[in-house]
């Protein structure tokens, strides 16, 4: 059969592509024509709007200045330690689905369980150290310190958890480390429209959290509960390729973080006294600076150590050695997770191990399950807790000042959001909601997303019945029941006492009739004012244990109970308190402006709080509202400038508020030095509107005259002002013109000669017919204008006098640490250590004898192990002035968020007062620490730089007494 020949493909001669070929195909592309046009018209291309000028301008700077940063010495060893990738998230965030989806990404293993850090090769170049952080807050300052990079979990379809918060926190005081959001349970979402609005959402609030254009990752649902497959590796490639700015800290400390944990403690000793202190050896890679054998190093929660001996082992995990393949073997693809139990066989210095297998990790879980055990009873046991604890603690700085509370220094700037404690019906599971408040549109975003949803619900359930799938329906009820649990909630009582601080303005008035409207629909809420993260000292494991309660892992109505009282549920407590709201509504709207105004005085609040705290009971903050808004105006009276007082002399004082006027201290340390009652009134008794001249002018004095004449056109001016002067300068500068009118021709005088001197006028027709003279000058005069530009082009032209700076610097440092390297290149790494001490990089072995018998037993691989080396910060110390000062006075300077819990080196603590201190060049930075830990000469670790943190030394602290410390 004869084949039917196929219409041929036209090629297309009209249209904007076809054009644009043409153009391509022509040699010169859109640019080229825009230059000539340029050229041809440069009036239609001259500067239309200065303002957009402006603004194009100051964008390219903005842009450029950005990309400078002070040079950091490069110490990264040749071959790096893996880089610390930390999962942090509420609990069942997907966490540990993410690690294990991410190492068989790498590596193609499926890890079953994962415990302690898991290390990994990725690329050619990097390996990572994944670990999952739990929701503890000791392993979030731990983590917080070491990590490289964050990837932080957020679950969508929930929304911000506290945790997440309380993450970033830690982090602001430890030095900011690389942080990436992954936004999971997507697939929760049926709609389009509402999926992208939550992602926008989060996106913002995770942008305002981190940085503006901070990444986030979508992690849109799971496939056979595995996230999906491209999503992971769009995850995995931008890890393995990411830079890292090192933080100052971490480069100029030791640490490790341990993978591995062996007991070497003669068994005959442990059978003799099984407390007794036992022997371990602990593994890891060295990073950060250099570690020396026998130097003192500290673990977290467990102290200080020497270690008695320090070896290293070739790589478990090493980088390939070729790089000129474009991607890694199989073989290549290691995975080291010691305490995961992968890799079967493990060879070691002294000993070869090997996987026991499935049987063996029972066992070991059963092991590790008792001290859970015995966690729980120790926590039951406690009769203070930490909080308490901490907020009766007091401290006076100076002999003679007023010792501080909690509340005399705590932060009202600081915003955490308000936490709301919500059921999860389905599992019984607390979770803890962050809430903006502020945010009003946010509410009614959620508003409209709820009935957005409830239509969606129909439409399912709709459909569902149609089609009668089952599957469908319990999806449905696992979303219903989902927001059935956020009905469930428990009003705090400590909140309700909080309220009448700010219950004068209306938005607060509104909220708590919303209240009221809540508790009259049964309705049970939890809410928890951003909580102050205080963490125990892991000294005593318990403390891990209550913090494990505190962030959230508590279940079931036990837990809630005790930490929590149910308030205004009965409905005759309803009936009494519409009454006093009534009566706070009423008093409040005739002084409402003035206590607003009086509320934002700090020290108010302060008493306020103080006077609170005797207040038990949720109902009580309603009593005697109408007295205490009196005692508030009052207040207000005095403070403000009183116009009655000033028009009229007096005014009716009473004892009491001249009682508040003796006693104002600023910070229980600075009097506030305020004129006392009497000058004041004396003060007030001049008419001050009158301006009484004691001395007129003498008008027939012929200086005064003078001075007056000279005001006029005709009298002396400053040379610059003079008219004479002025209009001869004119003429130089317009030199000839024609009077039109009249015909007659004004001759200026050529420029040139004016530098030359008036004695060569005369000759002006003579230099006019030199020729060559004329040239010469021409010629010397575009010199000195080429050189004027060169000079102003070496200033400003290319804006990038800094950089130059910061190449050179850059350039010097590389030649530096390029020297250092090639000076030990060839030796052997036994000498390298005797001259460096070990490499960050190595793989290590530490052993350290004395370690608590409990530090063994109760180990946890969840736990991370971290030594830290002591010392080393010598770099880094810088000299400051300690000044205490009361905080509302830098409100506005500062603009960082209040750290919640700060270290001391290594230490670990719980912190609350919080002081303002002023560096040597009149900055103000934040820091908080334990008082007991300061001393003149002691180095703090805080949150001192915007770029990071660093280190401190105290120059001067007076007189530090501490009183009740926790
Ligand atoms: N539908 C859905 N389920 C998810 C998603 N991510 C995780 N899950 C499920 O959530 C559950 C908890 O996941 P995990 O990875 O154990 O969470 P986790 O954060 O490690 O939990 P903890 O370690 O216990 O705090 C698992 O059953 C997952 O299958 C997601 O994006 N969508």
């Amino acid at each position: 059969m004869e084949e039917k020949e196929q219409k041929k493909h036209r090629k297309k001669n009209s249209g904007t592509k076809a054009n644009k070929k043409r153009k391509r195909q022509q040699g010169d592309g859109g640019a080229g024509t825009e230059e000539d046009a340029r050229k041809r018209n440069p009036k239609a291309f001259a500067v239309q709007s200065a303002v957009r000028m402006a603004r194009n301008f100051h964008r390219t700077q903005d842009l450029k200045t950005k990309k400078h940063h002070i040079p950091v010495v490069d110490r990264t060893p040749l071959e790096p330690p893996p880089v610390v990738v930390v999962v942090v998230g509420p609990p069942k965030v997907g966490k540990s689905t993410l690690i294990r989806c991410l190492i068989k990404n790498f590596t193609k293993q499926k890890l079953t369980e994962i415990r302690g850090p898991v290390t990994i090769v990725s690329g050619k170049k990097r390996r990572l150290t994944i670990i999952e952080c739990g929701c503890d807050i000791n392993t979030m300052i731990d983590l917080a310190k070491v990590a490289d990079l964050v990837l932080m979990l957020i679950d969508a379809s929930f929304g911000f958890e506290m945790e997440t918060f309380e993450f970033l926190n830690i982090c602001q005081v430890h030095g900011f480390p690389k942080i990436m959001g992954v936004l999971t349970h997507l697939d929760s979402f049926r709609n389009n429209k509402q999926l992208r609005k939550v992602k926008k959402k989060l996106k913002h609030r995770f942008w305002t959290e981190v940085y503006q254009g901070a990444k986030l990752f979508y992690l849109s649902g799971m496939v056979y509960a595995e996230y999906q497959k491209q999503e992971i590796r769009n995850l995995g490639r931008f890890i393995s390729v990411m830079k890292f700015r090192p933080l100052t800290w971490q480069t100029s400390h030791p640490y490790v973080l341990a993978d591995r944990l062996e007991d070497l403690t003669n068994p005959e000793d442990i059978r003799l006294n099984p407390k007794t202190d036992r022997k371990v050896s602990l593994y890891g890679y060295l990073r950060g600076a250099h570690l020396k054998n026998k130097s003192q190093v500290h673990i977290p929660g467990v102290g200080d150590f020497a270690l008695s001996e320090v070896s290293f082992l070739p790589d478990p995990c090493p980088l390939p050695d070729q790089l000129k393949k474009r991607s890694l073997n199989e073989k290549e693809k290691t995975i080291y997770a010691p305490l995961s139990g992968v890799g079967g066989v493990v060879y070691d210095k002294d000993a070869v191990y090997i996987d026991l297998g499935p049987n063996y990790i029972q066992q070991e879980q059963q092991r590790a399950a008792k001290p859970s055990h015995e966690l729980v009873q120790s926590l039951i046991s406690t009769n203070v807790t930490i909080d308490s604890k901490m907020s009766t603690s007091r401290v006076s700085l100076f002999t003679d000042s007023k010792p501080l509370a909690i509340e005399d220094v705590e932060s009202k700037e600081f915003e955490m959001p308000t936490e709301e404690k919500v059921i999860d019906a389905e599992t019984g599971r607390m979770r803890r909601k962050a809430v903006f408040t502020g945010d009003q549109n946010e509410e009614s975003d959620e508003e409209e997303s709820d009935e957005e949803e409830e239509e969606d619900e129909d439409e399912v359930e709709e459909e569902a019945d149609m089609s009668g799938e089952e599957s469908d329906c319990e999806e449905e009820n696992e979303f219903t029941s989902r927001r059935a649990a956020k009905k469930i909630k428990v009003e705090e009582q400590h909140k309700a006492s909080e309220m009448l601080v700010f219950a004068d303005s209306d938005d607060d008035l509104e909220h708590s009739e919303d209240d009221k409207d809540n508790n009259e629909e049964k309705n049970v809420v939890v809410k928890k004012k951003g909580k102050s993260m205080k963490r125990a000292p892991k000294e005593e494991r318990e403390g891990k244990s209550t913090a494990a309660m505190d962030s959230g892992n508590c279940t079931g109505e036990d837990g809630i109970s005790s930490e929590y009282e149910e308030v205004e549920t009965m409905d005759a407590d309803e009936e009494q308190s519409k009454d006093t709201d009534e009566e706070c509504e009423g008093t409040s709207e005739e002084d409402s402006d003035d206590a607003e105004d009086l509320l934002k005085e700090d020290e108010d609040y302060v008493e306020d709080n103080n006077a609170f705290e005797d207040t038990v009971g949720a109902l009580k903050w309603k009593e005697d509202l109408k007295k205490k808004a009196a005692e508030v105006f009052l207040r207000q009276q005095q403070a403000v400038p009183n116009l009655l007082k000033l028009v009229y002399g007096t005014v009716v004082q009473t004892d009491e508020d001249e009682d508040d006027d003796d006693n104002e201290e600023l910070g229980g340390l600075f009097h506030v030095s305020r004129p006392d009652k009497e000058s004041k009134r004396a003060a007030n008794a001049i008419d001050c509107s009158k301006f009484t001249v004691e001395s007129p002018q003498d008008w027939d004095d012929d200086e005064v005259m003078d001075a007056i004449r000279d005001c006029f056109v005709t009298g002396k001016w400053e040379a610059d002002k003079d008219a004479e002067k002025l209009l001869e300068e004119d003429e130089e500068l317009y030199g000839d013109f024609e009077d039109l009118e009249t015909g007659e021709v004004h001759k200026g005088k050529p420029k040139e000669e004016e530098s030359e001197g008036e004695n060569e006028e005369s000759d002006e027709e003579k230099a006019n017919e030199a020729a060559p003279a004329e040239e010469e000058k021409t010629k010397q005069r575009l010199e000195k204008k080429k050189k004027l530009k060169e000079r102003f082009d070496s200033q400003y032209d290319d804006g990038d006098a800094d950089a130059t700076y910061f190449d050179d610097l850059k350039e010097e440092m590389q030649k530096q640490a390029e020297l250092n390297r090639a000076e030990f290149e060839d030796q052997d790494d036994e000498i390298r250590v005797q001259y460096e001490g070990f490499r960050p990089g190595m793989y290590l072995r530490m052993e350290i004898e004395n370690m608590p018998c409990e530090f063994v037993v109760n180990f946890d691989p969840h736990y991370p192990m971290i030594l830290g080396g002591l010392g080393n910060s010598e770099g880094n110390v810088g000299y400051i002035q300690m000044r205490l000062k009361k905080h509302r006075w830098h409100k506005k300077i500062l603009k960082t968020r209040d750290p919640l819990i700060f270290s001391l080196g290594w230490r670990r603590f719980q912190t609350v007062p919080l002081y303002y201190i002023e560096d040597h060049n009149g900055r103000h930075r934040l820091l908080k620490y334990t008082p007991e830990h300061m001393h003149c000469g002691s180095t703090i670790w805080g949150p001192i730089t915007p770029q990071g943190t660093g280190f401190l030394a105290v120059q001067s602290v007076s007189n530090t007494t501490v009183s009740d410390c926790v």
